[in-house]
């Protein structure tokens, strides 16, 4: 993989290496707060959008063209691996994503296919339209869901408070979690090799819900699969980035499984992460992102206030502790990015 990159901040501040200022993205910075968003997303569904490469391009470009932000982020959802398995998936107004067919016996896990990479080729399409667009102006980044986050949409059925079934299923039946969690990891696996093939410049592996597992439970039904996924990719010269929300308890672990980032959520000092972890492995984050909802002298000083706490550190990509609400102000968000883009170490 050769980047060859105008502006290459991000792979760069991914390998640890020093940059003249923190490069930026946001996670869902292609979205609903965003007019032209609904523009398009009035006229298809959700899934049609993920599943024709023009229209996913397009929307991945919103951010490119509108924020000028130093990294895109392919447009699709990380439950299409779940839905190339066998898993009937809808995504309704109000209501997120749904599986028609919840996985809860062996024999439902049983039938989930593993061999069923060319079933997302339209991932593929989509991002060697978009790296076409970009011209080489920035990376595009890939991602696929964290095998047990994916599961726990498989098997509650859709979005959950308190992901209790899963939990039931971890604790009670432990070996069909990790039959369904090494089937997912393996997908994961192909589906990341893939995207790296139609050339993606980095990566990002999302484990949204961890924070509802005990460590030792994060340990054996999370990490032990998030590494396994980080050792078999042919990583090449593509940085992977370790997302999960409770991250700024399982940072340390999740070092271990050798991402090159780490992403935290917002409860933390991320200088404090930062320093606990081995040298070499970089973090990305952390504001909260409820703060792009207040007035613009104070999302000023926040980032500010972040970027005194990393001065000095190599290794640093500012993010939000986790994604944009579809109804923060747009004009807040370029204002963050702006300030981000004018700040020099
Ligand atoms: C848990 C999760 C999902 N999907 C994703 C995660 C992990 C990130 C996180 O922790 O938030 C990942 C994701 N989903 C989407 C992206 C696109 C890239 C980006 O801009 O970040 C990415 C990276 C688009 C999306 N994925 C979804 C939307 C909204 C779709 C719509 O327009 O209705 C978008 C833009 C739908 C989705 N997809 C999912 C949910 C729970 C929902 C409903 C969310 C809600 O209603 O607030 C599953």
């Amino acid at each position: 993989m050769t980047h060859n990159l105008q502006n290459d901040l991000l792979v760069r501040a991914a390998f640890s290496r020093p940059t003249e200022r923190p490069p930026v993205w946001m996670m869902r910075q292609a979205g609903r707060f965003m007019k032209e968003y609904w523009d398009i997303k009035n006229r298809y569904s959700f899934l049609e959008m993920c599943k024709t490469p023009e229209i996913a391009a397009d929307v991945t470009m919103l951010p490119v063209d509108l924020l000028g932000i130093d990294a895109a982020i392919l447009f699709s959802d990380i439950l299409v691996t779940a839905e190339a398995m066998g898993g009937q998936l809808s995504f309704e107004q109000g209501v997120g994503p749904q599986f028609a067919n919840p996985v809860r016996s062996r024999s439902d896990a049983e039938a989930l296919q593993t061999d069923v990479v060319h079933k997302l080729q339209y991932v593929a399409e989509a991002i060697k339209v978009v790296k076409h667009r970009l011209q080489g102006s920035i990376p595009l980044i890939g991602f696929a869901g964290a095998p047990f986050t994916v599961l726990s949409y498989l098997v509650e059925g859709g979005s959950s408070k308190d992901f209790k079934r899963t939990k039931l299923l971890l604790h009670n039946e432990p070996e069909l979690a990790h039959l369904i969690l090494q089937k997912i990891a393996d997908v994961t696996v192909d589906y990341l090799n893939m995207q790296i093939s139609a050339g993606v410049d980095a990566l990002q592996l999302f484990d949204s819900w961890a924070l509802a597992l005990a460590w030792d439970d994060y340990e054996a039904f999370a990490h032990r699969y998030n590494a396994y996924i980080f050792s078999k990719i042919d990583r090449g010269g593509v940085p992977v980035i370790s997302f999960c929300k409770g991250s700024s308890v399982f940072a340390p672990l999740m070092a271990t499984a050798k991402p090159d980032v780490v992403s935290v959520d917002w409860n933390a000092d991320l200088r404090h992460v930062k320093d606990g972890l081995p040298e070499g492995i970089a973090v990305q984050g952390n504001l909260d992102p409820f703060v792009l909802y207040a007035d613009k002298k104070v999302i000023k000083a926040k980032i500010l206030q972040l970027f005194e706490r990393m001065r000095g550190t190599d290794g640093f990509i500012f993010n939000l502790g986790h994604g944009i609400m579809p109804d923060i102000p747009f004009d807040n968000v370029r204002y963050a990015i702006d300030i981000v883009k004018e700040f020099r170490y």
